[in-house]
């Protein structure tokens, strides 16, 4: 099976160096891979393209060191240039996630070939209309959100009037059956939002501060896991 056909997004951290509160990063990533995240973006608006690859690396070494190749999917967010370099070092990276305003996915896609994921978030403003009409076939997900309005990133949800619009669960529902392909939802995500998020039909959440601010991330990554095995009726239910 290619990486496309198994891409698993049901528990997704994205995180980078300034998200864990002066921990290190790699600790973190290990901590969620362990308890069975099934997906791992290295997203950094402050780190270079030396430091990115480092954290690339690191985190497809933690991912093989758990013996998870397989299963656990490694993105880089924005960075295309990050993803190549990695690749050309060896490294086994899966691919790249971009919004509206980066790199265009046909681009992204040319680059990294068919045995690649390509993530994007929809839009904000329009997105039923533009799920539906948007041409899917270069994409292996939606990104979408925010759930919540949140401090990691205070300019997610921005309507063109400046407004932060949050995402309702019902209109998170709507997506997840107009979708043709998966959707993660994240922005503000907690503990507590999984057991509404996962009866929406959607196909996983993200989360960056849930795990890597918490004062225990690896407790707060397994509660995440087992919450979603729980409720979500697509999950596998191997943790009941
Ligand atoms: C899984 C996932 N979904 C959405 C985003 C947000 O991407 P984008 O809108 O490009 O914003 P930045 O993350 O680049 O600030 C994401 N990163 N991951
Ligand atoms: C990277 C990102 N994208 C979002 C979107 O809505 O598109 S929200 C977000 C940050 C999510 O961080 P936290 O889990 O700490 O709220
Ligand atoms: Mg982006």
């Amino acid at each position: 099976m290619s990486i496309r056909e198994k891409l698993d997004i049901s528990a997704y951290l994205v995180v980078g160096p300034e998200n864990t509160k002066g921990r290190p990063v790699m600790t973190i990533i290990k901590d969620a891979i362990e308890v069975g995240f099934t997906c791992i973006q290295i997203r950094s608006k402050v780190a270079s393209a030396k430091e990115m690859i480092k954290l690339t690396q690191q985190a497809s070494e933690a991912i093989a060191g758990a013996g998870k190749s397989e299963e656990v999917t490694l993105l880089v967010n924005d960075r295309l240039d990050v993803v190549l370099a990695a690749r050309k070092q060896g490294i086994k990276v899966d691919g790249i996630h971009v919004g509206q305003e980066d790199i265009p996915v046909e681009v992204c896609r040319e680059y990294l070939g068919e045995n690649s994921i390509v993530g994007l978030s929809a839009r904000t403003h329009e997105m039923l209309e533009y799920i539906k009409t948007v041409d899917v076939s270069q994409i292996d997900y939606f990104g979408i959100g925010p759930l919540h309005e949140t401090s990691t990133k205070p300019d997610c949800g921005l309507d063109l009037d400046g407004k932060v619009i949050t995402r309702s669960f019902e209109e998170i529902s709507k997506i997840a059956k107009l979708s043709p392909i998966p959707v993660v939802v994240g922005g503000g995500v907690k503990l507590i939002d999984i057991p509404q998020l996962a009866k929406t039909g959607v196909d996983g959440f993200f989360v960056v501060s849930a795990v890597a601010e918490a004062d225990d991330p690896k407790q707060a990554a397994d509660d995440l896991v087992r919450a979603w095995k729980l409720y979500a009726p697509k999950a596998h239910k191997d943790l009941q």
